[in-house]
């Protein structure tokens, strides 16, 4: 039986985010964005550990009051310039705890908002598919290509696009080769690791994920985070 694992980029410097500090530290609701993401796979019987790979120079994560005190949770100060050099160094990183055939479930450290529901979907769908697959939602807007002065230069056909979440499922050796390929790629920098396992002519399942699962990139994002919250917390208490 294969095991899952979780591995959380949290390198980040969260720059569109334009706060004092890095947005995977910002509170929502009283508690940092990152932990609230560990949490989350912690809480999950089916997760066998979580690997959170922090920047070099981090020196937030250590101070931060209500850190768990997981045997399950493992470390690793060994982030990357790219998400991506993040993302593998972090599966070296966890190598020896795991099989290859064993499953990497990726998520961003930004996306705190998976639940419980959405997190047992994908590893529902993906445990007995022989690539792998990712959380992603179909795009709901009208898609418009812009020009260099920011003209419509025309529209795009919104059939069969996606927008792509995490967690990102894949087994741990076939995600790592996936990863030391693209390297070897020049000017081929993955923003997902299902890039990755495609630049393999893979084919990894959709997935369908939910809006709510968003990724914190811009102020409005946490506001956005802390109102689905708020309306959870009122929910349960009028259940
Ligand atoms: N070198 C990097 C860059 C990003 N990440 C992580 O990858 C996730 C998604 O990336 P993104 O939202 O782009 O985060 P940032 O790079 O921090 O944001 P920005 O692009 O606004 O600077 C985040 O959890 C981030 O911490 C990482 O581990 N290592
Ligand atoms: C992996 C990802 O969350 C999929 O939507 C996203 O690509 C990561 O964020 P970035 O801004 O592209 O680094």
């Amino acid at each position: 039986m294969q095991k899952s694992h979780v591995l959380i980029p949290a390198s980040g410097s969260g720059s569109r985010m334009q706060a004092s500090l890095p947005k995977q530290y910002l509170p929502l609701l009283g508690q940092a964005v990152v932990l609230r993401t560990v949490n989350l796979f912690l809480a999950s019987p089916c997760i066998s550990s979580v690997h959170v790979v922090l920047n070099p120079d981090d020196d937030i994560w250590a101070t931060q009051p209500d850190l768990p005190s997981s045997e399950r949770l493992h470390v690793h100060y060994q982030g990357g310039d790219t998400r991506s050099d993040s993302v593998l160094n972090g599966l070296s990183a966890m190598q020896s705890l795991v099989d290859e055939h064993d499953w990497v479930l990726v998520h961003d450290a930004a996306r705190p908002m998976l639940t419980p529901h959405l997190l047992q979907r994908l590893i529902d769908a993906v445990q007995q598919d022989s690539v792998g697959g990712i959380l992603a939602i179909p795009l709901a807007d009208t898609l418009k290509r812009a020009d260099r002065e920011q003209r419509v230069q025309r529209t795009e056909s919104r059939d069969t696009l996606w927008q792509a979440q995490t967690p990102q499922m894949f087994p741990h050796g076939l995600l790592k080769r996936a990863l030391e390929h693209t390297r070897q790629l020049p000017d081929y920098i993955p923003t997902d690791e299902a890039q990755a396992v495609e630049a393999l002519g893979l084919k990894p399942l959709l997935v369908q994920g939910e809006l709510r699962n968003l990724k914190i990139t811009y102020p409005q994002d946490l506001w956005l985070a802390e109102a689905i919250l708020r309306a959870d917390q009122t929910q349960g208490e009028q259940a």
